[in-house]
């Protein structure tokens, strides 16, 4: 088929890239001219495992074509996908001025009947209003088919999350369009059970409740952990416990210091904000998002009970500072939070993390954080580590090492990713629930 992507981020890249290995034919559009150029002589704006080698061979067989020019894509495809941000606004609404540009962009230069995919995520409605836009700002008779298809990868693992969905879901209004995404995804979908098909308001909202519903579940673990703590038991041993039932499981229960990243924060607050616009007040969604808050602090209040409010002349090293492991993106981190409490209270930082340090020095300004290529590095004199995110090279720990470089032997793990025997070799070990 013969495919555009409007977007070129994290779900624009992945998604084009993975749609042009299947032997399509795919333009990747993005109005970022540098990222363009970068991208065509195979530089990423991204750190995604994986995807570097998949660009740069479907570049060569010619099946990825990046450019600028929207009119050039569009010429050539027939079905087109918007993948543009959607970030939050400063009232937890949602932006959705890309998308809507987007839609005037395509009005201007389409020249054929084409098919619309929003792969945003969108509050419920928008692609009607993106259909709406376009037909109305139309100047020829071209026919708009419009369809909601959103994304569910994870970063981190995009590139397997996109070629073995669990699920398609595809919302559309005729079964013309149903059958020509059906076709697109069936190279990467075997069990025709996987597709899902609905009304665009269902496939729309559905996106948003999938989010939702992960973010709490993480926010009841959080909180359950703090319980925990309280009656002295152990929320590692209570996941054990409860996943064991089938219909709870084990995933997305794993208690820390708060989930981060471009998406759960802000389709939590997107979904909220959506109800609130329909005249419902959500009571469990506007409490996932305070828990959450509360718990990137989880860390900091450990630290502050440890070593006193002032941290003036202490200095912590911080193992990780991406939202999550195997991804360079930063947005909305814990560790954004829990490096700035740490400076306030006049502590000084030194931090590593394997690809994300160029994204979070963008996003933090502050003299008093030092950036080092080495987890060990980090380690030399400092009073204590503080590991924010589990990459897989922070598991296994060389305790003599630790020992020979901190000041103080003591580690606080908002991953819970270390085992309490460490104690036996003398260090202090503070974890969440635990
Ligand atoms: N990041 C993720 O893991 C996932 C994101 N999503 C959703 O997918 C959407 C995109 O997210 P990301 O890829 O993370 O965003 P991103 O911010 O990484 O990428 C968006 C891209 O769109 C480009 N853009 C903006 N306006 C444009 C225009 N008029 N013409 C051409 N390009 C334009 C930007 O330059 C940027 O490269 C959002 O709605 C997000 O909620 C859904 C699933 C996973
Ligand atoms: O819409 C999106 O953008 C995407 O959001 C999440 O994917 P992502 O944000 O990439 O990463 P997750 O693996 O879901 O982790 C999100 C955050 O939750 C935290 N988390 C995750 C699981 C858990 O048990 N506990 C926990 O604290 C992680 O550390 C991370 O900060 C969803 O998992 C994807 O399905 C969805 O497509």
């Amino acid at each position: 088929m013969k495919l555009t992507i409007i977007g070129t981020g994290y779900v624009g890249l992945v998604t084009g890239t993975c749609f042009a290995e299947m032997g399509n034919n795919v333009y990747c559009v993005d109005n970022n001219l540098e990222k363009i150029a970068n991208l065509k002589n195979n530089i990423l704006p991204i750190y995604e495992p994986n995807l570097a080698s998949l660009v740069k061979s479907n570049q060569e067989k010619g099946d990825l074509i990046f450019t600028g020019d929207l009119k050039e894509a569009l010429d050539s495809s027939n079905v087109i996908f918007i993948a543009v941000g959607t970030p939050e606004k400063e009232d937890g609404s949602v932006n959705l001025d890309y998308v809507y540009n987007v839609a005037l962009e395509i009005a201007e230069v389409i020249s054929h009947d084409s098919l619309i995919v929003i792969k945003s995520t969108v509050p419920v409605g928008t692609a009607f209003k993106v259909k709406e836009l376009i037909e109305s700002n139309l100047d020829k008779d071209i026919k708009i088919d419009i369809a909601s298809n959103p994304e569910f990868l994870k970063e981190g693992v995009a590139i397997d999350d996109c070629m073995h969905p669990d699920r398609v879901i595809i919302g559309a209004q005729n079964d013309e369009v149903f059958d020509t995404l059906k076709e697109l995804y069936s190279s990467f979908i075997v069990n025709s059970d996987r597709f899902v098909l609905m009304d665009v308001k269902s496939a729309e909202m559905s996106k948003y409740v999938a989010n939702a519903l992960l973010a709490t579940k993480i926010s009841f673990m959080n909180e359950i952990a703090n319980i925990c703590e309280k009656v002295g038991a152990n929320v590692k041993n209570v996941r054990l416990g409860i996943g064991s039932d089938k219909r709870i499981g084990y995933d997305f229960i794993y208690a820390g210091c708060g989930y981060g990243g471009s998406c759960f924060p802000k389709d939590v607050k997107g979904l909220i904000n959506t109800a609130a616009d329909n005249g419902y007040e959500p009571k469990i969604l506007a409490n996932v998002d305070e828990v959450n808050e509360n718990q990137k602090l989880v860390l900091v209040n450990k630290i502050v009970d440890r070593f006193g409010e002032d941290l003036s002349g202490l200095t912590f090293a911080i193992w990780g500072l991406s939202f999550k492991p195997q991804t360079d993106d930063v947005r909305c981190a814990p560790s954004l939070v829990i490096a700035s409490e740490i400076i306030e209270r006049g502590g000084k930082i030194q931090a590593y993390d394997p690809k994300a340090t160029d994204n979070f020095q963008q996003n933090f300004d502050s003299e008093n954080i030092v950036y080092e290529n080495s987890k060990y590095d980090v380690l030399n004199d400092a009073d204590a580590l503080v590991l924010i995110t589990e990459w897989k090279e922070f598991r296994a720990l060389d305790l003599d090492e630790l020992a020979k470089r901190l000041n103080q032997k003591i580690i606080f793990d908002g991953r819970n990713i270390y085992s309490p025997k460490i104690r036996k070799a003398g260090f202090e070990l503070y974890q969440i629930g635990c």
